[in-house]
């Protein structure tokens, strides 16, 4: 594949594990001879994450693929942030509308196993990974339309609560909340920030204790989601509502989407390394790797 540019990368960040991911992402190759600190960019070609244009259009569809159930890894989500900072980039694209490629599942959330009997640098360096793509996708000045076309537990809720509109499939099998107390953790505060802002405080009050998961008529009337509509119409109703929120000028949408986020935002940006601590030392704790173990096995046995 042609080489399309020269980066200047500090060669620092090349000892990082998440840096080291997404330079592989990217197609960055370090120059025989070691050391070095320059590299070249290959067109991105990801893997996990579909990106189908429509320049005419200005919008684009991104599709995550991570089968059989659409889990977070740490992989899915460094694609993610790398496509939708392309995505940023690119003159011609105005919204995206973010779908999945799995049948069924939208997203099963964050991947238990990134989260079960790793290292306590494995857990910092995913957790990092997951307020990156929310931050990302939170102050994204693109507009953002969730197709739901599946069940969307915990952090497939939260990529969907990110996005300005949620048009979601009918069907009463597919599900969406933040169920993390099921799982006996805990949705940290910036995941419950984001669904305050979005169904207010009592609503969230009530589904954060008790680990809702909203079918899709009730997920309407609590406010979680925007519209529902047949399955085969998510799509093209996600690309109808793009259309019609496009059609408000750029920078009065962007920097009005900014003034309500912003402040979300700041409560994260301004305790990062803090969280990441908090988060490694909760996962880490001998109660809650078996509390996780014990919700895998079950989830793997409901199949035999
Ligand atoms: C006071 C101090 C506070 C400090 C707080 C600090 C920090 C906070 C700490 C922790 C917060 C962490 C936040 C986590 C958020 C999350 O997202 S946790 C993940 C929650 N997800 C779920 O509960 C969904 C689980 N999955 C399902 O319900 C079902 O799989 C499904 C999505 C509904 C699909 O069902 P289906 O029948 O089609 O498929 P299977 O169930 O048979 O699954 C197939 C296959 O996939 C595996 N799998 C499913 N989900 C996950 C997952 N999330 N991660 C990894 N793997 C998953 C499943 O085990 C099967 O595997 P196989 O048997 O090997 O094929």
């Amino acid at each position: 594949m042609a080489l399309t540019a020269v980066i200047r990368v500090p060669s620092r960040a090349l000892l990082r594990p998440w840096a080291r991911l997404r330079d592989a992402a990217l197609g960055w190759i370090e120059p025989a001879g070691g050391g070095g600190v320059e590299v070249s960019a290959q067109r991105f070609a990801s893997q996990k994450v579909l990106v189908e244009p429509d320049p005419a259009a200005g919008v684009a569809v991104m599709k995550f693929k991570n089968p059989p159930v659409n889990s977070l890894s740490l992989e899915l989500l460094t694609e993610l942030v790398i496509s939708l900072e392309k995505l940023e980039n690119d003159k011609t694209v105005r919204g995206v509308v973010l779908t999945s490629d799995c049948p069924g599942i939208f997203s099963a959330g964050l991947d238990l196993t990134e989260m079960c009997g790793r290292n306590p640098a494995h857990y910092a360096e995913y957790w990092k990974a997951v307020q990156e793509m929310w931050l990302r996708l939170y102050l994204s000045n693109l507009v953002l339309v969730a197709a739901i076309n599946g069940a969307s537990p915990a952090g497939g809720c939260l990529i969907a609560l990110t996005c300005d509109y949620r048009v979601m499939a009918d069907n009463p099998k597919y599900c969406i909340g933040l169920n993390e107390t099921l799982l006996g953790i805990v949705a940290p505060f910036w995941f419950k920030d984001n669904l305050v802002n979005t169904i207010g405080h009592r609503a969230s009050e009530r589904a954060l204790q008790l680990g809702l998961l909203f079918p899709p008529t009730e997920a309407l009337q609590v406010g979680m989601v925007d519209k529902v509509v047949p399955k085969d119409q998510v799509q093209s109703t996600a690309l109808s509502v793009l259309a019609q929120w496009m059609a408000i000028p750029d920078h009065a949408r962007q920097l009005t989407k900014n003034m309500m986020r912003k402040p979300t935002a700041d409560r994260l940006l301004k305790q990062r390394d803090a969280d990441i601590q908090n988060f490694v030392s909760f996962i880490s704790r001998d109660s809650i790797q078996k509390s996780l173990q014990m919700y895998l096995e079950k989830l793997k046995q409901k199949k035999g």
